[in-house]
């Protein structure tokens, strides 16, 4: 039996949309299926838990965008249920990411394949991450589009205008950042980008060359510099061409601390999950996808 959780909500009612037409495409197709809509932020998680006893459970279905990924996500990491996907949110890196089409039929078709890959996930603060998690700056911009169903109605463009809306009023602070055992200092960061994949915050390329399948978390550092500065390198960051500037450090590693002061927003897959310190790690291989 799949068991489909659809998110109504996402990319402005798409996904209401896309789970009708998956509902109709199973049905007419004969396979078994339950549809189960989410009614809160969280709910999908609790869903996909209370689903995993099911004796006859082939795979879980998230119907929504990013934030229905992390949560359908949190409940199958570490378990051998496979998650399936069909996008219908408004940023959708995971599904670019994994090249999972965007028309719920194809998107289907490649779930009914029953290709299980496995991949990494990222330990975050005693949650899961399945794409990628961030903090500083846009631990505040993802506060504030997720907050506001305005921004939520923007599908792609609304990183962009949160980001331009937090940038006068952010100040850049210092921070400690530990990759497997090594410290490094620094000042006036904005963004530390913890990746699992390249793709993250609706298309953007902040770790060009994160995989899901290394074992490792590929992180990026924006840092020492001014507001100006930041306005000019940020269309560079969609096609992964900010790496080279002077204020990038990438690093590489399966271990990571943050710490600062004051304490900084974090958001894991989009979703505002807390503040610093923190440690993340990598969960090789522990999440089956189809
Ligand atoms: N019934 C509901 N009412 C309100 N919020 C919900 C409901 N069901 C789920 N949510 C929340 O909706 C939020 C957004 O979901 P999701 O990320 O899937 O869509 P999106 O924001 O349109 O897409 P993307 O993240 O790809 O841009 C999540 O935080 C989720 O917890």
């Amino acid at each position: 039996m799949y068991v489909l959780i659809v998110n109504p909500t996402s990319g402005n009612g798409r996904g209401q949309r896309a789970g009708t037409r998956v509902e109709r495409l199973l049905s007419r197709m004969g396979f078994p299926y339950q549809v189960q809509i989410t009614q809160s932020p969280g709910h999908a998680t609790d869903i996909a838990r209370s689903m995993l006893q099911e004796k006859e459970l082939q795979a879980v279905i998230a119907i929504g965008g990013d934030g229905t990924v992390h949560e359908v996500g949190n409940a199958l990491a570490g378990t051998k249920i496979p998650m399936g996907y069909v996008p219908a949110g408004s940023g959708n890196d995971f599904a670019l990411a994994h090249g999972i089409p965007t028309r719920p039929e194809a998107a289907v078709n490649r779930i009914l394949k029953g290709e299980v890959r496995r991949i990494d996930t990222g330990r975050i603060g005693g949650r899961t991450f399945v794409g990628f998690a961030g903090m500083g700056f846009d631990g505040q911009v993802a506060d504030r589009v997720n907050r506001s169903a305005f921004h939520r109605r923007l599908g792609r463009l609304a990183y962009p205008l949160g980001f331009l809306q937090t940038l006068w009023n952010y100040r850049p602070t210092r921070l400690q950042l530990t990759v497997d055992g090594k410290r490094h200092d620094m000042d006036g960061v904005w963004i530390v980008a913890v990746c699992n994949q390249p793709n993250y915050g609706g298309g953007m390329k902040m770790c060009p060359t994160a995989s899901c399948h290394d074992g490792q978390l590929d992180l990026c550092c924006v840092h020492d510099l001014g507001h100006r500065q930041l306005i000019r390198l940020f269309p560079r960051v969609y096609k992964g061409r900010h790496i080279d500037h002077p204020s990038i450090q990438l690093h590489r590693g399966s271990r990571i601390t943050l710490e600062s002061d004051p304490p900084l927003l974090v958001h894991a897959d989009g979703e505002v999950i807390g503040k610093t310190p923190l440690t993340i790690s990598v969960f090789p291989q522990s999440l089956s996808i189809l």
